[in-house]
């Protein structure tokens, strides 16, 4: 855990960490400290009042020792190497990436590493690098009970490897990200960035397994309640609401992937099917097939974020009680790592097409393994023939 305050400085506030420095090659009580700079952002709608919070980036050279980078406005801060909270994007690309800040003095003036400081011997200042802007952190041989007292305000969940400069610098990233998130601005693209080893950066996806589940029409009072109502008129609208009312209390378990309905008198079983999308050329794993969904926006509930890309890619309409947790994804790919909670859901209004493009497709259980899916997606299959074969809790 890690300690953070936000003193008054000029023109904003100054970051403080503090942690315990792990390196073999310095010992107890050694504290590594990092500093930062924040200031609120004049033009932040007042509602939302995030700070933009800059990484302790600094052009080589103004080193001020001690403890502390910037004491006042975006002094000493190369521009563009500020880590902000201001917009709703990421800003992760400004973070300094592992390969850059691992190379330690590419922009001269490094002090030495904070590895390679003695006991005894004062203060090391380790820096790290990327462009024209530097990262410093310094290993103080004590802490001052003042500014100790005073940095022991706030507790974050970010876990520090700082066992080099590159890594320090990639918990400094951690931290301004983490001041933004305590703003209540989080971006889904955040997270620790460019910490080698120690670092990663974090995409949150949500996506949807969309059943066309046969059986579960039946239960719902049919096509009245079904999605092949495109367009409803009032009175179509209302005959979904009174048998969505009336039936749901009753819904369980789908008790089996082969369902049966009749036509023309006859019985005729009908698979469940998920539908699945492919990703257009373009994008990333371009080709591949995945449940539908997309990123969750700043601000947005992953069922926000679902029901509006729902909307978006595939044309529909998804109300959130019809939306059910199944499972998630967890995956690390070569340049970020991939949350993605996964829902279930059968009913929804309007035919779903490809909206931006992409092709879409109805999968039957045994179809499912023959697309090609995105390494993520592989795991949770068998969760979601699992749901497409034996059903799914619903919403109390
Ligand atoms: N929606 C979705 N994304 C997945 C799945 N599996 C998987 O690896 N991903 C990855 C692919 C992408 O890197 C990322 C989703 O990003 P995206 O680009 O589709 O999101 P988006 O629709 O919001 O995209 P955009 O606004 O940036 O165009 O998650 C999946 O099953 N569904």
């Amino acid at each position: 855990m890690l300690s953070l305050t936000l003193a008054p400085s000029v023109g904003g506030f100054q970051v403080v960490r503090r942690f315990p420095f792990p390196s073999a090659s310095l010992k107890a009580p050694y504290n590594l400290w990092i500093s930062g700079f924040c200031s609120f952002v004049p033009s932040t709608p007042p509602h939302f009042r995030p700070p933009n919070v800059v990484v302790a980036a600094a052009p080589a050279g103004e080193s001020r020792g001690g403890s502390t980078l910037g004491p006042s406005g975006n002094g000493g801060l190369a521009p563009g190497h500020a880590v902000s909270g201001g917009g709703s994007r990421s800003t992760a690309t400004s973070i300094p990436s592992a390969g850059a800040a691992a190379t330690g003095s590419s922009s001269g003036n490094c002090g030495s590493s904070s590895t390679s400081s003695k006991p005894g011997s004062g203060a090391g200042t380790g820096c790290s690098t990327r462009g024209q802007a530097a990262v410093r952190v310094t290993a103080l041989r004590t802490v001052d009970p003042v500014v100790a007292a005073a940095s022991a305000t706030r507790t974050l969940s970010v876990t520090p490897r700082p066992a080099t400069a590159a890594s320090a610098a990639a918990v400094t990233a951690a931290t301004a990200v983490s001041v933004v998130r305590d703003r209540g601005t989080y971006s889904s693209v955040d997270s620790m960035d460019g910490g080698g080893s120690g670092g990663v950066r974090l995409l949150v996806v949500v996506g949807v397994v969309l059943l066309d589940d046969p059986e579960w029409t039946q239960a719902t009072a049919g096509a009245a309640a079904n999605k092949r109502v495109a367009a409803p008129s009032a009175a179509g609208a209302e005959a979904v609401a009174v048998a969505a009312a009336a039936s749901s209390a009753e819904l369980g378990p789908i008790s089996d992937s082969v369902s049966s309905c009749y036509s023309d008198g006859g019985y005729v079983p009908k698979p469940v099917r998920v539908l699945l999308a492919q990703r257009p050329e373009g994008k990333s794993n371009a080709g591949l097939w995945e449940f539908p969904g997309g990123k969750v926006d700043p601000r947005e509930t992953p069922e926000e974020a679902l029901i509006r890309e729902l909307r978006e890619e595939l044309g529909i309409t998804v109300e959130p009680a019809d939306l059910i947790p199944l499972t998630f994804a967890s995956h690390t790919y070569s340049t970020f790592h991939l949350l993605m909670p996964l829902y279930v859901c059968r009913r929804w209004l309007g035919e779903p097409v490809g909206a931006e493009g992409q092709a879409v497709a109805w999968a039957t259980p045994e179809e499912v393994s023959s697309y090609n899916l995105t390494p993520a997606d592989v795991p949770l299959v068998p969760v979601v023939l699992a749901a497409m074969r034996y059903g799914t809790p619903v919403r109390p």
